[in-house]
């Protein structure tokens, strides 16, 4: 009975549930949630004994390390307020805990303003931006133009399959950005009206390659050759250290439901069973290849993907077993 793994907090349960079905979504907003409901992990902590205290808290940091695999920032967040824990009593591991979450939640806007800013440096007035997705990494940046006067108009895909430029769309509305909303496979046509591609990411990888949501491969290399430059906002959360080693992102797979209905499918299968035949795919991320990316841009200034290790090793060190693993 004594070894049962501890109950963690229902806030931890329910975050974990609203990363998992993207209620919570975006890579920054993954992070600050999970900081957030390790906070109230440790403040309603029932532990009495420290070992109990760290126990549990590692096994809401699994649990909501285990519900997407993409973004970096979760993982990253977790290990931050995790190494953070420090004290000899509860209550001095209470507060360690909570004050590192707070920390790392107001590191984390600090530096989205502060990307925004150095972002926004490469956006003149009167440009037009073609976005992929909603990244409010990449909506710092044209926050940050706009604060400066500068006149910006936005090119917004759909982003199937879950269409989360309707989100992009909305937000540069209500700055008075004017949008013009395209289906993803249009993007390659309206390139030419556009001056910047700019994306935000889930992960960076060691050798600067860009995951981001499904569709930024394919449209930064359209973008590569109409001569359109592409910009990655990328707050340093972003930068995935086990990439340093050896390992590769894993790129999570969806359900086929955000592709299709069930009656769409037995529409082309039109079998009661099933059809062993008919396969639906649904990766929510691709690769863009750093030769694809022309900067990152992040808190600590903009780079070549090429020399995005260097700041990665420098934010990161050697990495070591993560510490919900333990
Ligand atoms: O952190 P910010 O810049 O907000 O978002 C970064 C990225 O997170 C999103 O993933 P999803 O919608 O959670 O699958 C998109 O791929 C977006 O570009």
């Amino acid at each position: 009975m004594g070894n049962e793994a501890p109950a963690v907090d229902p806030v931890v349960e329910s975050t974990a549930a609203d990363i998992a079905a993207m209620r919570i979504r975006g890579a920054a907003a993954i992070a600050d949630a999970a900081a957030a409901a390790l906070a109230i992990q440790a403040e309603r902590s029932d532990a009495v004994t420290p070992g109990a205290f760290r126990t549990q808290l590692r096994v809401a940091a699994r649990t909501l390390y285990e519900t997407r695999p993409t973004a970096v920032s979760l993982p990253n967040a977790l290990r931050y307020v995790l190494r953070g824990t420090d004290g000899d009593s509860v209550d001095e591991l209470r507060s360690s805990t909570i004050d590192r979450a707070e920390t790392f939640r107001e590191d984390l806007e600090d530096a989205q303003t502060t990307l925004g800013k150095i972002g926004s440096n490469r956006l003149r007035d009167g440009d037009v931006v073609m976005t992929h997705c909603h990244s409010t990494d990449a909506l710092a940046c044209i926050e940050a133009a706009l604060d400066d006067g500068k006149r910006i108009e936005a090119i917004v895909t759909e982003t199937r399959p879950r269409k989360q430029g309707h989100i992009t769309a909305r937000e540069l509305r209500e700055w008075g950005v004017p949008v013009t909303l395209i289906v993803d496979n249009a993007a390659r046509r309206y390139l030419d009206d556009a001056d910047h591609v700019l994306v935000g990411a889930d992960s960076i990888a060691a050798d600067g390659g860009v995951i981001n949501k499904i569709g930024t491969s394919g449209l930064a290399v359209n973008a590569r050759e109409r001569g359109v430059p592409v910009m990655v906002a990328a707050q340093t959360i972003k930068l995935h250290p086990g990439t340093m080693t050896g390992h590769t992102v894993a790129i999570e797979m969806r359900d086929e439901t955000e592709v299709l209905t069930s009656s769409e499918r037995s529409e082309i299968t039109d079998l009661e069973d099933g059809d062993d035949g008919f396969t639906v795919e649904n990766p929510a991320f691709d690769v863009t290849p750093p030769r694809h990316v022309d900067a990152i841009v992040t808190e600590h200034g903009q780079f070549p993907p090429e020399s995005v290790v260097t700041l990665m090793r420098e934010l990161f060190g050697e990495t070591t077993t993560e510490p919900w693993e333990t």
